[in-house]
């Protein structure tokens, strides 16, 4: 029997820097994790391409989906869906390989209740100002929409004590290899859980 793989999430507020921290995750050497596409309602920003960076639906599309029983988790954030098609992430963790997600807070917390055995990661700015300047200069939303996240990224900071790790997005290279060392770890916590079942059954 395949080992099941490893659910990882990462979570933290909209312009933290979660996106730039999991492709350098992605192109660093000694990861293999397969990464969860999300499907959204809101609008194609320039230089998105569908399926790559999200699958983009209508809301329609989308509450027949959750109607459906195919999301692993969805919440609304900032007047569009967002959330996690299931098959796919049950599907890759059948075949034991690890799956990552980049979520915001409300998903994350309902990914939690379901997948009690995951790994739930939050990524914090070193302060709010720094984030405020993060979603400017990223230059993608409008003054109202940047004021709308920075009053939300103030709730979901209070969230932190809710995951497993936090873990400062102050440097990107700083970031990834803390993210890299705590899956590792869990990796090894998981192999001795299942290494002393396996004594446990044959002492039987
Ligand atoms: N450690 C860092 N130092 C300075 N700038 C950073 C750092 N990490 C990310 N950024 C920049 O912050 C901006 C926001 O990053 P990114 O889009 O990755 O955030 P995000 O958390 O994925 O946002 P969203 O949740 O809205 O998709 C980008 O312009 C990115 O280049
Ligand atoms: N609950 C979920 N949140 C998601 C998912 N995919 C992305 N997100 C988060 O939404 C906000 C806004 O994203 P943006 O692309 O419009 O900036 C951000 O925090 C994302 O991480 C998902 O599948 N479920």
């Amino acid at each position: 029997m395949t080992e099941r793989g490893l659910l990882i999430v990462l979570s933290g507020p909209s312009g933290v820097g979660k996106g730039t921290v999991r492709k350098a995750i992605f192109e660093s050497e000694g990861t293999d994790f397969e990464y969860s596409i999300s499907m959204t309602t809101r609008n194609m920003r320039e230089g998105e391409v569908e399926g790559v960076d999200y699958f983009f639906r209508t809301r329609e599309e989308f509450e027949e989906l959750i109607a459906a029983g195919q999301m692993l988790e969805y919440a609304e954030y900032a007047g569009n869906y967002y959330g996690t098609p299931l098959t796919y992430v049950n599907d890759t963790l059948d075949q034991g390989k690890d799956v990552f997600l980049e979520i915001e807070v409300q998903g994350a917390m309902k990914v939690k209740e379901k997948v009690a055995d995951g790994v739930f990661i939050f990524l914090t700015p070193p302060d709010l100002t720094e984030l405020k300047s993060r979603i400017v200069g990223r230059g993608t939303d409008e003054l109202s929409v940047i004021e709308e996240r920075m009053e939300i990224a103030k709730a979901e900071i209070d969230m932190m004590s809710h995951y497993d790790y936090a873990v400062v997005n102050d440097k990107v290279e700083l970031a990834v290899d803390r993210i890299k060392e705590i899956i590792n770890s869990e990796h090894l916590r998981v192999a001795r859980v299942i290494h002393r079942y396996i004594k446990m059954i044959k002492e039987l």
